[in-house]
């Protein structure tokens, strides 16, 4: 397989070193990741380079444990790399946390019940001590479509609305930053469907640096600028692929020759030839990395 280090549309690299007008958001060069297991170790990330314009939208695929939540986690400074260095938009992950520009989402929306929902979405402001403009907060709610529900408490909603208020909270920081670890995996191909497009809109009109994590190759196609495929554990970046697919994106786009082109190249880059991929374009957990864990 080759590797493709700069791409045509100009959107990211795998060469940010070489490349730094591709990596005015994303950038990270020459990281790695071992972790610690009691006496044994893991080596969750070989090196990972990589870099993608400011504000442009980036999806991880890889087989399971290739360590794409650990790449997010550490641009997130959840994590610290062994080695290697982490910039987004030109901030390290320290500053750009202290700047309180980072929105997070999850698989799980990790609500707190006892909130309402308008007091989730506060909740990352209250947390930075910063005064929560009551407007910022109901146009929020308004941008994800829950307005009524203010005064709910996360188990009077639906998967879908719980997923929808989680990127509301996301978004209360107004982030320059947005990463998103397989925010919809939870749900239903239908509700998952729509929540894509209602990301797409909300993307469109509050523009950030993105990264996400999924295990969804139609997901990745519809909402990506450009698509990062890993190689198994120790995980790097096998290849970038740019979407160049016009936007905004439609359902309709979906049955359209040139999307279902980008998916089989995604397969075949995941899979090879013999594809492996579920109906539903996902990245099965029966391709997991065997590479052993080596004794410390
Ligand atoms: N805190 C930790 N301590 C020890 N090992 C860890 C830790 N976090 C992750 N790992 C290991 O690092 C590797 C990469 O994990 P990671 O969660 O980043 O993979 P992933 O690609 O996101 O997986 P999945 O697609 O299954 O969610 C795995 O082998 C995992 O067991």
């Amino acid at each position: 397989m080759t590797s493709e280090t700069t791409l045509t549309s100009a959107v990211a690299t795998s060469d940010p070193a070489a490349n730094p007008d591709l990596a005015t958001g994303i950038n990270l060069q020459g990281l790695t990741k071992t972790f610690s297991l009691g006496r044994k170790s893991v080596q969750a990330l070989a090196e990972v380079n990589l870099g993608t314009k400011r504000d442009s939208f980036i999806s991880l695929l890889g087989p399971s444990g290739c360590g794409k939540s650990t790449i997010l986690r550490i641009i997130a400074g959840l994590e610290t790399p062994s080695t290697g260095e982490v910039l987004v938009n030109g901030m390290s992950a320290k500053e750009i946390q202290r700047a309180h520009e980072i929105g997070i989402a999850f698989q799980d929306s990790a609500l707190l019940p006892w909130r309402t929902i308008e007091h989730n979405i506060r909740l990352p402001l209250e947390v930075a001590g910063i005064k929560a403009d009551p407007k910022l907060i109901s146009d929020l709610i308004d941008l994800v479509g829950l307005s009524g529900f203010e005064k709910a408490k996360p188990a009077q909603l639906s998967g879908g609305m719980r997923q929808r208020a989680s990127i509301a909270r996301c978004l209360a920081v107004q982030p320059t930053l947005m990463l998103l670890d397989e925010p919809f995996g939870a749900l239903d191909d239908m509700t998952r469907q729509r929540m894509n497009l209602e990301l797409q809109r909300i993307w469109t009109e509050r523009p950030a640096t993105t990264l996400m994590v999924t295990h969804g190759i139609s997901e990745a196609v519809f909402l990506s600028d450009v698509v990062a495929v890993m190689s198994p554990r120790p995980g790097k970046i096998d290849q970038v692929v740019p979407i160049d697919l016009p936007r905004p994106r439609t359902p309709d786009l979906q049955r359209a020759p040139e999307f279902h082109a980008y998916v089989d190249q995604l397969s075949e880059i995941l899979f090879g030839s013999h594809g492996g991929v579920d109906p539903h374009g996902e990245v099965s957990d029966g391709e997991v990395d065997a590479a052993e864990e080596q004794s410390a």
